[in-house]
């Protein structure tokens, strides 16, 4: 089977890699662009033009669904556009593979409710690098032990949202295994707003925004006398494209809401 992959954000800077992929891969077609502007122009070999030649772009999913039939929309857009995008997605019986961050966990619940009632799979992928969903696994495994947690994520100065996802769903991992407590002092002062991070589930998230940077992140767990320190790196977009490939992939033979690429691996 040929799978038919529409992207949003595809003139992005991880849209425009994971078109190239998908163009690529010998069992997927790029088979639309969803955008919200340049209606009626197309994208040819990355690059965005009027003629008509490569992949159209659309400004409506319904008329992009009508006319391309994708099976999957691959989403990597920003905060604002990825939530509606799924929802017209599903409705109309198109799959969303979605690795935009910053869905708040009222609307994660809510494309879960509705891909289920749909008996259609919808695959949120914080990080798509295998490296990074090791990295989150680890540090899950390890906080089971060491049990006082630190995030340090550090990313380039372009990212619209902060904390990274992978930030938040390594916090959520290690939350599921963890014994809820207090971490620091009880009676800390914090004299420069945000020195201490962003608090979730119970661990500080300091997020890093430097030119120079792509994605990183260091997981510390400090114990009596010790501290282990767990770090991802990704060098180039290309190491979200395995994973980005395997989502695809794996969501056609799906039904279901799949949170995380560590339950596919
Ligand atoms: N899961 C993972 O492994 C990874 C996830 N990401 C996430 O992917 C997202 C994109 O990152 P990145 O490529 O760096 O960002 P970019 O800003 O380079 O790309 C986003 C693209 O989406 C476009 N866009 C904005 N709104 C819409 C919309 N409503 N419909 C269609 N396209 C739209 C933007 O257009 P314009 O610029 O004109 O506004 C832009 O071209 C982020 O949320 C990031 O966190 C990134 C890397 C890996
Ligand atoms: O914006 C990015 O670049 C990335 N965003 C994702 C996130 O928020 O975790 C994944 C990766 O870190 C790159």
């Amino acid at each position: 089977m040929t799978i038919r992959v529409a992207i949003a954000g595809a003139r992005g800077r991880m849209g425009s890699t994971a078109a190239a992929a998908i163009t690529e891969a010998p069992d997927m077609v790029f088979a639309g662009a969803l955008d919200y502007k340049y209606d009626g122009w197309y994208i040819n070999g990355g690059t965005l033009i009027e003629q008509p030649s490569g992949v159209r772009v659309y400004t409506s999913i319904a008329e992009l669904a009508e006319a391309e039939k994708p099976d999957v929309l691959l989403d990597l857009t920003d905060p604002e556009a990825v939530f509606p995008n799924a929802q017209k997605a599903i409705a109309l019986g198109i799959r969303p593979v979605i690795g935009t961050s910053g869905l708040t966990l009222e609307e994660i619940d809510h494309l879960k409710i509705m891909s289920e009632q749909k008996g259609l799979s919808c695959i949120l992928a914080p990080n798509f690098s295998i490296g990074a969903v090791l990295m989150m696994k680890f540090a899950a495994q390890a906080a089971h032990y060491l049990g006082d947690v630190e995030i340090i994520e550090m990313h380039h100065d372009r990212k619209l949202d902060a904390p990274s996802g992978t930030a938040v769903k390594t916090a959520d991992m290690i939350s599921d295994v963890r014994t809820p407590h207090l971490q620091g002092h009880p009676d800390e002062q914090v004299n420069a707003y945000g020195a201490r991070g962003a608090d979730v589930q119970g661990m500080k998230i300091h997020s890093v925004r430097l030119p120079g940077l792509l994605a990183h992140q260091q997981v510390l767990l400090g114990g009596e006398g010790e501290l282990l320190t767990i770090r991802h790196d990704s060098f180039d977009r290309k190491s979200f494209m395995p994973g980005v490939l395997l989502a695809v992939r794996e969501s056609v033979s799906h039904h279901q809401f799949v949170n995380g690429l560590e339950q596919l691996i």
